[in-house]
């Protein structure tokens, strides 16, 4: 059986400098589509000190998230593993997995999500009372990463004094920039700076979990409060705990990233298409001042009011097509795998892009389209295509909270401002999507019934 074509290039490095820099030049769309290009549907590279194969199209979305478990395994680059901790759940397999995220479910579902959309909304009117009122121009992208990383630490941490969130802020920061980087462990390296500020927010979080668990014992803390009581009070069939205290560290640890950058670029990739589009911003005005109009002055939103959003929604899910702030991930071949005719050995790392399906013309005509309306009739969208929320058994678990917080940000932000865009219209890669100057609006205050 034959390797697939391509080349592994200089070992550890290969082409992982060549697709940084595509990515912060905002060509890194481009580099993957080359390469398809060039080698077809499967292809093998060095990535972040590993050798790897890059396949795509919808079927190579199904074998990577719906893959036999025994084949593919979710492994991060060393990079991801050595900064997040070895039991977060992209590492954990299996039965781990299974019972880790049940217990993350319990509190991620949509059935528990429903009673914190009055805390979300009381976390962006804050948001917008502190960073938004009395301000001519605003930088959105730092703006946004601030409010998801409060909402986070207010939901799934329980963290309410700003003093402590912001010590969290800054650390956490200093850690992810080392994520995606060549794993070389040097004074000066971005990576040794990640390592450093991982092992502070650890002892921080150990720290918190630590207080949380003394009054869960004396009873002053409920298991729903936030994830992590809800994590600390999942029991098994012998009534043992269901996560160690290293997976919940690990763990949240996790959440900080997955669930703030995420978001944080959802939201702003929204407002930028939306200075754009003035035909689609108008209709989610209208949608988001109907739904506005029927409230209290000062009455939060409620999971009701979400349901009524529904363009607004098409409007994000079409912004998560063009702009998926995940642009890819990777899996490990747990055996030799053979795929496309081709041999993926055992060991070697595998690299999937949501940009291959949610670009291709033939899945979504005309795809540089901005076109909210491709989402009406969702059952029309092939499977394993729409993949910024991944797919399969490993879908991402936030992706309802994700819905929540964005739908609120969005609801106030379009009726109590309005904005045009004062910065250009570049962005780059890094390797979340980051518009030029965070993305720079003169804002105007809306009079407020
Ligand atoms: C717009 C927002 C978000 C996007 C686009 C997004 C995207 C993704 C993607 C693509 C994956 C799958 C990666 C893979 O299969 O390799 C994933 C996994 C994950 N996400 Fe999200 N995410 C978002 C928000 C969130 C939020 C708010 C949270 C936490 C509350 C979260 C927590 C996670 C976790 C824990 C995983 C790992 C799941 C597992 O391996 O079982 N995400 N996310």
């Amino acid at each position: 059986r034959k390797l697939p074509p391509g080349s592994l290039g200089i070992p550890v490095i290969g082409q992982s400098i060549g697709l940084l820099r595509a990515m912060r030049t905002n060509t890194g769309e481009k580099w993957v589509r080359e390469r398809a290009r060039k080698y077809g549907p499967i292809s093998k590279l060095t990535l972040f000190g590993k050798p790897t194969v890059f396949i795509h199209g919808q079927a190579a979305n199904k074998f990577v998230f719906h893959g036999d478990g025994s084949m593919v395994a979710n492994k991060q680059t060393s990079s991801v593993r050595a900064i997040l901790g070895d039991r977060n759940l992209l590492e954990l397999g299996d039965q781990d997995h299974k019972r880790v995220r049940d217990s993350f479910m319990s509190f991620l579902r949509p059935e528990s999500l429903k009673q914190y959309v009055g805390k979300m909304d009381g976390e962006v009117r804050e948001h917008i009372e502190l960073h938004w009122q009395g301000k001519e121009k605003v930088s959105v992208l730092p703006l946004m990463k601030i409010l998801t990383f409060n909402i986070i630490c207010s939901l799934l941490f329980g963290v309410e004094e700003r003093a402590e969130r912001e010590k969290f802020l800054k650390n956490f920061q200093e850690m992810i920039e080392g994520m995606w980087s060549i794993p070389v462990k040097l004074p000066f390296t971005r990576y040794n700076r990640s390592l450093r500020a991982s092992s502070r927010v650890q002892s921080m979080l150990k720290e918190l979990v630590q207080k949380k668990k003394v009054k869960l014992e004396q009873c002053a803390a409920t298991p729903h409060q936030d994830l992590i009581t809800c994590l600390l009070s999942k029991r098994n069939e012998g009534n043992e705990r269901a996560v160690t205290d290293k997976e919940i560290l690990h763990n949240i640890m996790l959440v900080m990233v997955a669930g703030h950058d995420t978001s944080s670029v959802l939201i702003t990739f929204m407002l930028r298409l939306l200075s754009k589009n003035p035909a689609v911003y108008e209709a989610v005005l209208q949608e988001q001042e109907d739904i506005a109009r029927s409230k209290n002055s000062g009455e939060p939103l409620a999971w009701e009011d979400l349901a009524r959003m529904k363009y607004t929604w098409r409007v994000a899910m079409e912004t998560l097509r063009m702009v998926p702030p995940i642009f890819g991930g990777f899996r490990l071949a747990l055996k030799d795998i053979d795929y496309g005719g081709y041999l993926i050995p055992k060991g070697w790392q595998i690299f999937w892009a949501s940009n291959m399906t949610h670009m291709d013309e033939v899945i979504f005509p005309e795809p540089a389209k901005f076109d909210p309306a491709r989402f009406e009739n969702q059952l029309s969208v092939p499977p394993y295509s729409f993949i910024p929320f991944g797919g399969g058994p490993r879908i991402c678990p936030g992706n309802e909270f994700a819905r929540i917080e964005t739908l609120v940000a969005i609801h106030h932000l379009v009726t109590q401002y309005s904005w045009e865009l004062c910065s250009d219209d570049h962005y780059i890669r890094d390797p979340m999507p980051v518009p030029s100057q965070g993305l720079l609006l003169r804002i105007a205050p809306k009079k407020q019934k």
